[in-house]
């Protein structure tokens, strides 16, 4: 019932978590087209960035055939791509730029194997076998292409070669396959090309894909003699080469520049396009149908005239590094594409169920970016979690970059706070004691294996935090199944996400887990408001009755039955109408999360629940037994008697009514009446009962053995039942404080909010400073002696056993594990900032030392610590 969190855990890039449902194939008029596998079919804002080399629009065919994304055949489905989204903006790519149908493509190849995506090594790889003829000698040649996709920066590491150069204008060499570099020749490059999408003008069935120029040339293409190949390359009259190099540096983006908007040089694919979960089964053995097409159509880049394969030294290494950091940056999603060539079948290899012996010796061929704009709201949604005092954490298995730039445009990764970014494999390698010091600061984990997901979910759970995941593909299965809550997507999500979650997210919208986390604090307090109200109610009755029957001669109670009954009845269902209806707020995300295990009575209920009895006993015990000499009323005449007997029972219920009005609020708030108006339960039960009791003390004298009283008993009621108002207050007034000899489990329920605060840089640095500093001092000393740092609580024990401890070990020596670490940490820190490109975090050991703030001249310690 109680929903609360103290970390959100947020899988993949909140961009896609925020995905806008829509559904196109509900439309009208698509009745007769089968629904999607998953059923659901969302819309995807994406466009490819550049196609670092973009020599051959063929290129990434080999992979995109067997990709998880398909053409929507449905009517209304043109221009779109059902399946994995990043595979559904490859094929958009391709499309646009002019590539032929994608169902002749895949007829057209003959896919030998596929090693599908994976999660944890980030690469997909297919295996193609291609028959070749050669046009100047006639012979047949059959070759085996191996083409990888995936994190490029991961993916460059296995590669040797790398594909370069420029394209003539001119006719490609239409036949020439998988030349050798020594086949190849070589043009200077010119620095000044980059590519935009172009309208595709070929009315011809056969169009050529264009390479346009900036200078606004138009996309005739020079095809000349060429034999017009749905895959040939062309370049537009007027310019003689485009270098596929320097286009990767070209248009940085300006700053505050929206992104994408107005540059030439970007591939908007497909402003809107459908996703669907492929149901084509891939890791199996997949032949093409007909091997014998595959001798018309593929031309292979590297034989064009301007395209050659090139040593990847370090050079050409740091030129893709650049490519990939420019692109992420950008917050792009990077792609990398390599491929290797057989000339004979290896069955050992080829068939093998993983590719890793296959995935060497690649040739670089580039790098596509993908951007997935932040939906509207990600950034409000995160705030208000963060205000809620819920640590929100990206984890992602995008690059660091991209990780980071989308997590510090949504609000994700605050540096100045002391967030970390950390890589996967990074985050393995930490020993527990790193990580008790590491992970209450991790606001982003990039590049990250389902298990990093599903260990990060289990330490919080151990720091006796509530975590909930969310989720879209089947990497975060064991996440959301380790999370206390696993929400996944309702539209983007694939069925094992769905299945291992606890609450699906019909619109996949992020602020649909503020609005449920909203609600659950709603209902969670909805029931301890109905709690304090009803012991209240039940303490006082009991007393009560059992005093004033155990103190009268006839053993008779003040209240009778049938008038407990009605007390019961305010009790129980009008109270849960009245308490239990107050309508969710926003003010509710303003407090911090309830601790796991904390009391559902807490010690401000307590407080309330035990101050109102001891005025309500005490009120109607003085008048029971006083209230004959008060008001002149002899207790020997029976009609007398009943009359003060009814003020007691009046005064009784009046206290309760007042009261009621007390437990709408739970937590030390003074004014009882805030918000009271926009209940409109609670006030029409409060007149119903007002109402009701009027009845029954004025005219149900027989069944509830009342008298009727006068306006001065009637008053006195009122009034004396309006005392449980400022009695609230006193009881507010006495400090939470003051109990707190119990034990934690009675008087904490908040999860405290100050472990929710971060250091200050300032803080950050300082404490760095001095940890190098004795990390020094104890480098010279030859047996180790534990540091002042190694001492505390924080380091030496390993896991927190209490949310209290937890708490005190984080506030207090949170850091400084991380600086023994790393010792360069501080100087790090400190030389990013004083470093010409002092822009860029520095990565150590996979934690990202944030950048200190510029010092202000008001605060010369933090130029001190500089010194
Ligand atoms: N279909 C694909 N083919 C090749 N590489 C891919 C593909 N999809 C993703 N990648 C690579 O893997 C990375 C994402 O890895 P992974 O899918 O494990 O992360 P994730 O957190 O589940 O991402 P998301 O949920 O945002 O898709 C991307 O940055 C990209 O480099
Ligand atoms: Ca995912």
């Amino acid at each position: 019932m109680a929903l609360v969190h103290e970390a959100i855990v947020l899988n993949s890039t909140a961009t896609e978590i925020a995905a806008k449902a829509n559904d196109p194939t509900k439309s009208a008029g698509d009745q007769s087209q089968p629904e999607p596998k998953n059923g659901v079919v969302s819309r995807f804002m994406g466009r490819v960035r550049r196609f670092f080399h973009r020599s051959d629009p063929t290129l990434p065919y080999g992979t995109l055939s067997q990709s998880g994304a398909n053409e929507d055949t449905t009517p209304k489905g043109t221009d779109a791509f059902v399946g994995s989204k990043t595979e559904a903006a490859l094929m958009q790519w391709s499309k646009d730029s002019g590539a032929p149908e994608l169902e002749s493509i895949r007829n057209s190849v003959e896919i030998v194997q596929v090693w599908p995506f994976s999660s944890a090594n980030k690469r997909m790889s297919t295996l193609v076998k291609y028959v070749r003829k050669d046009s100047d000698t006639g012979n047949s040649r059959t070759f085996w292409r191996l083409y990888v996709k995936g994190a490029p920066e991961i993916i460059v590491q296995d590669c040797s070669l790398m594909l370069h150069g420029s394209y003539h204008a001119g006719p490609p060499s239409p036949m020439s396959v998988g030349g050798s570099p020594s086949e190849l020749s070589t043009v200077p490059p010119s620095p000044t090309a980059s590519v935009s999408r172009t309208p595709q003008t070929q009315p011809d069935s056969q169009s050529v894909p264009l390479l346009v120029l900036p200078d606004g040339s138009s996309g005739t293409p020079a095809t000349g003699t060429a034999r017009p190949s749905p895959l040939t390359l062309a370049i537009p009259s007027g310019s003689d080469s485009v270098d596929t190099r320097s286009a990767i540096s070209l248009s940085p983006p300006s700053p505050g520049a929206p992104f994408g908007r107005g540059s030439d040089d970007l591939l908007n694919v497909g402003s809107a396009y459908h996703l669907q979960t492929p149901g084509t089964p891939m890791g199996s053995r997949v032949t093409s149908p007909s091997p014998s097409t595959s001798e018309q159509s593929f031309v292979f880049p590297a034989s064009s005239p301007g395209i050659s394969v090139v040593p990847l030294g370090h050079d050409q290494l740091d030129e893709v590094n650049h490519a990939i950091l420019e692109y992420s940056n950008r917050s792009l999603r990077t792609i990398g594409l390599a491929y290797r060539e057989f000339d004979a079948y290896d069955a050992t290899l080829f068939e093998a169920d993983k590719d890793d012996e296959l995935v060497k010796d690649l040739t670089w061929l580039g790098v596509f970016g993908i951007e997935d704009p932040l939906r509207p709201g990600v950034i409000e949604s995160v705030e208000m979690c963060k205000n809620a005092g819920v640590m929100v954490r990206m984890v992602t298995g995008d690059n660091v970059h991209t990780a980071r730039a989308i997590a510090t445009q949504c609000g994700i990764y605050k540096p100045e706070e002391g967030g970390l970014i950390m890589e996967g494999p990074h985050f393995r390698a930490l020993s527990e004691e790193e990580k008790n010091a590491v992970i209450p600061r991790l606001q982003v984990l990039a590049r990250s294996s389902p298990d990093d997901k599903k260990s990060l979910v289990d330490w919080l759970r151990n720091a006796k935090q509530v975590v909930a995941v969310t989720g879209d593909g089947t990497n975060d299965g064991p996440a959301l199944k380790a999370a206390d809550i696993g929400f996944s997507m309702g539209i983007s999500g694939t069925e094992v996400a769905k299945e291992a979650s606890s609450i699906i997210l019909m619109d996949d919208n992020f602020a649909s887990i503020v609005k449920a986390m909203m609600w659950g604090r709603c209902v969670n307090d909805a029931v301890r408001k109905f709690l304090q109200f009803q012991l209240t109610v039940n303490v006082t009755a009991v007393l009560l009755a059992f005093i004033t029957a155990v103190s009268d001669s006839n053993q008779a109670s003040v209240l009778t039955a049938v008038q407990l009954l009605w007390v019961n009845l305010i009790m129980d269902t009008l109270a849960a109408l009245a308490l239990a209806t107050d309508p969710p707020n926003v003010e509710l995300l303003q407090r911090p999360p309830d601790k796991r295990n904390g009391p559902l009575i807490t010690l401000s209920m307590w407080k309330m629940i035990l101050g109102q009895a001891m005025l309500q006993t005490v009120v109607c015990l003085v008048l029971y037994y006083k209230g004959g000499d008060i008001f002149g009323l002899d207790t020997n005449d029976q009609y007398e008697n009943m009359q003060l007997r009814t003020l007691v029972f009046n005064t009784f219920v009046f206290l309760q009514i007042f009261n009621e009005i007390n437990a709408r609020v739970l937590n030390n708030q003074m004014n009882v009446f805030h918000r009271i108006t926009k209940n409109h339960f609670f006030m029409g039960i409060f007149v119903l009962i007002l109402v009701l009791q009027v009845i029954i003390v004025e005219v149900g004298g027989v069944a509830f053995k009342t008298e009727s009283q006068n306006w001065k008993l009637w008053l006195t009621a009122v009034i004396l039942g309006l005392l449980a108002l400022p009695m609230a207050v006193v009881v507010k007034l006495v400090p939470n404080g003051w109990f707190d000899w119990l034990p934690t489990s009675v008087t904490e329920n908040y999860y405290q909010p100050e472990d929710l605060t971060w250091k200050s840089p300032k803080d950050i640095i300082q404490q760095e400073f001095n940890s190098h500093a004795m990390f020094k001092d104890t480098r010279s000393i030859s047996s180790h002696d534990p540091t002042p740092a190694e001492k505390s609580p924080s380091v030496t024990d390993k896991t927190p056993k209490t949310g209290r401890s937890y708490r005190r070990h984080k506030s207090s020596a949170g850091l400084t594990p991380v600086a023994m670490m790393v010792p360069a940490l501080t100087m790090s820190a400190v030389g990013v900032h004083n470093s010409a490109e002092g822009t860029q975090p520095r990565l150590v050991d996979g934690v990202f030392i944030p950048i200190p703030r510029s010092p202000s001249v008001e605060d010369p310690s933090e130029t001190d610590i500089k010194k």
